[in-house]
């Protein structure tokens, strides 16, 4: 049925797909497609979307698979019956902090593209370098120690750039591919994050990187709102050669709503985009999550994708080495605080997975959970049952792939090492160790409100807990986030939980657009938000007794996770 009025897109690079969603003016979903990188497009040899290098802690992803995508997701609409004549704008997001190298040839290719030939074939020479450092990536512990090292201590970099250094963060991802490919650095002309390397192959040149995403880089002073020089200087390596990466990084504009351009005239050829639809900043896959819904100060989100991240839109400014705030992609004066963890999604499944060998259904993995006591206590005086999953090295806290599982008392505050093998309390077990390590990390951002029925005042918790990501379409995971995190309000889904972010990148370019000189994203959006058909509350929050009991095992997980750090040598 052919739509009327303006259409706006909204795209999600990821790690394992590219999505992409079609919105109306009144931010109704009119069509949605998506690529699915290891089932379309295996030919690039990834898995789970990316090449491994474990030797050297490299994880890595193909942009050539990503363009491929991108011919791929708008035959989907095609053949769905979207009209790209009607979009308008269109804007999108990139999965925070790959970075990408784009060669001197890049901008020619991009302007003289021939409609009839995918993407891949002819911007195989715009790149400087063919893979493009993944979030998982944890190479560049040395370059991390000299980010670190070079304002005097990982809290001065948290302070000046919103987070301490970490391994997939650009300035330290730079530093070490100048080093190990310096003929390839020296050919790279611009540099792109997942997010502006997307937007510039809709724009037909090299875009700006965003004023949200930019804070993700440990380059970027937050505070002066401009690149800091000797964080850069570390990067390029030497005073002298600030210019030239600032250069190759590109100025940033204030504004994350205001147009870059019209869309290239390839895709208006292929595929009948109207000429004149504009291309919006394209943000991180975070900053563009919080973008899905008229997010207030106290609610949160949780993301179970293949990370897992805590979202929160705040006014408030407290950095720390073990989290991040970064620019809200829209509003100056508000903030995005995030923490993200690489053991999200592919741990929980390895969990699954031993549960059901078959690997396909979450089935038994919930009724295991549920059926298993909370922190696995049969009686309220039986020891705490706590773990650390990890299969990947992760950064909070910077452990490397194991498992501990440890039994802790709350009335010695003792800790034990229980056996340490798999057994099915694991599956209640690893989703309370995820939200452990979020309501551990969350304490100083949430605050003590009354509860609307009974005007009793409760211990500080989110009002609100968003889910969005593939894992909300799980039942036993919201269940157990409510007894963990609490909310004063419950847990809530979008109805469109696993595009969550997609939609916020549509969102942005109908704000883009369409906004009134001056006009808040949070003011646009709020007025045309429609909370009883894009929202469903799928489980009470806070209940009492059970979150005081968490509240405890709080203190024997941050406990555990020191004498894991210990152990591995990396505290004293
Ligand atoms: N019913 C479910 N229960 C728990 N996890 C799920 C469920 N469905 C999907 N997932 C998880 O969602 C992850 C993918 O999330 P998604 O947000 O779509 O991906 P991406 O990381 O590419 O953005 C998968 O790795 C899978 O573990
Ligand atoms: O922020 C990070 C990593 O820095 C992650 O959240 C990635 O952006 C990946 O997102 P998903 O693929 O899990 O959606």
């Amino acid at each position: 049925m052919a739509q009327k009025g303006p259409l706006y897109m909204g795209f999600d690079l990821s790690t394992q797909q590219l999505k992409a969603i079609v919105v109306d003016s009144n931010l109704k979903l009119t069509q949605e497609a998506k690529v699915d990188f290891d089932a379309d497009l295996g030919k690039y040899g990834i898995e789970k979307g990316v090449i491994t290098n474990p030797a050297e802690g490299e994880v890595f992803a193909p942009p050539a698979m990503w363009l491929d995508a991108v011919n791929l997701v708008l035959d989907r609409l095609a053949e769905a019956g979207v009209d790209f004549g009607q979009v308008m704008g269109l804007s999108g997001a990139g999965m925070q902090h790959g970075t990408v190298f784009w060669s001197k040839k890049a901008e020619t290719l991009m302007v003289n593209l021939d409609a009839g030939k995918s993407l891949s074939e002819q911007l195989k020479d715009a790149l400087a370098h063919d893979m493009s450092p993944n979030w998982q990536d944890s190479s560049t512990q040395k370059q991390c120690d000299a980010f670190d090292a070079e304002l005097g201590s990982a809290d001065k970099l948290a302070d000046l750039t919103g987070s301490a250094a970490h391994h997939r963060f650009s300035g330290p991802q730079i530093m070490r591919y100048r080093t190990k490919y310096p003929s390839k650095y020296d050919q790279t002309a611009r540099i792109s994050l997942v997010s502006s390397f997307l937007a510039s192959v809709f724009l037909g040149k090299i875009a700006p990187i965003d004023i949200g995403d930019v804070t993700g880089m440990n380059m970027w002073d937050i505070h002066k709102g401009r690149w800091n020089d000797q964080l850069v200087a570390l990067a390029a390596g030497g005073q002298d050669k600030v210019e030239e990466l600032k250069h190759k990084l590109g100025d940033v504009p204030e504004d994350g709503g205001a147009g870059f351009g019209m869309v290239n005239n390839y895709f208006a050829t292929r595929y009948g985009f109207n000429p004149e639809c504009v291309i919006c900043p394209f943000t991180g896959d975070n900053p563009s999550t919080i973008l899905a819904l008229p997010l207030r100060a106290s609610d949160a989100m949780v993301s179970l994708g293949t990370s897992t991240t805590f979202l929160m839109s705040t006014p408030e400014y407290k950095p720390d080495p073990a989290y991040h705030f970064m620019n809200h992609p829209c509003t100056p004066g508000l903030y995005m605080f995030m923490l993200c963890y690489k053991n999200g999604g592919l741990a929980r499944e390895n969990i699954r997975d031993q549960i059901d060998k078959s690997g396909n259904s979450w089935d038994a993995f919930n009724d295991t959970a549920m059926a298993t006591a909370p922190l696995s206590q049969k009686k309220g005086s039986d020891d705490m049952r706590l773990g650390l999953f990890f299969p990947l090295h992760e950064t909070v806290p910077n452990l490397p792939a194991g498992q501990w599982r440890m039994a802790f008392n709350p009335e010695t505050n003792n800790l034990q090492d229980v056996r340490n093998d798999f057994i099915p309390d694991d599956a209640r077990n690893i989703v309370e160790s995820q939200m452990l390590s979020l309501r551990l990390r969350s304490q100083k951002l949430v605050h003590s409100e009354k509860d609307p029925a009974t005007g009793q005042q409760l211990p500080p918790q989110p009002r609100r807990v968003y889910l969005v990501g593939g894992g909300s379409a799980n039942p036993a995971i919201a269940n157990i986030c409510a007894e963990v995190l609490g909310s004063v309000e419950g847990i809530y889904k979008l109805d469109i939980g696993g595009n969550a972010c997609a939609l916020g990148a549509a969102y942005k370019a109908v704000w883009g657009c369409e906004r009134k000189q001056g006009q808040t994203f949070e003011d646009l959006i709020g007025s045309r938000w429609d909370e009883s058909k894009f929202v469903q509350k799928i489980a009470d929050g806070y209940r009492k007794g059970t979150f005081e009991k968490y509240g405890e095992a709080v203190r024997g997980f941050d406990l555990m996770e020191k004498e894991a750090l210990k152990r591995e040598g990396r505290i004293t």
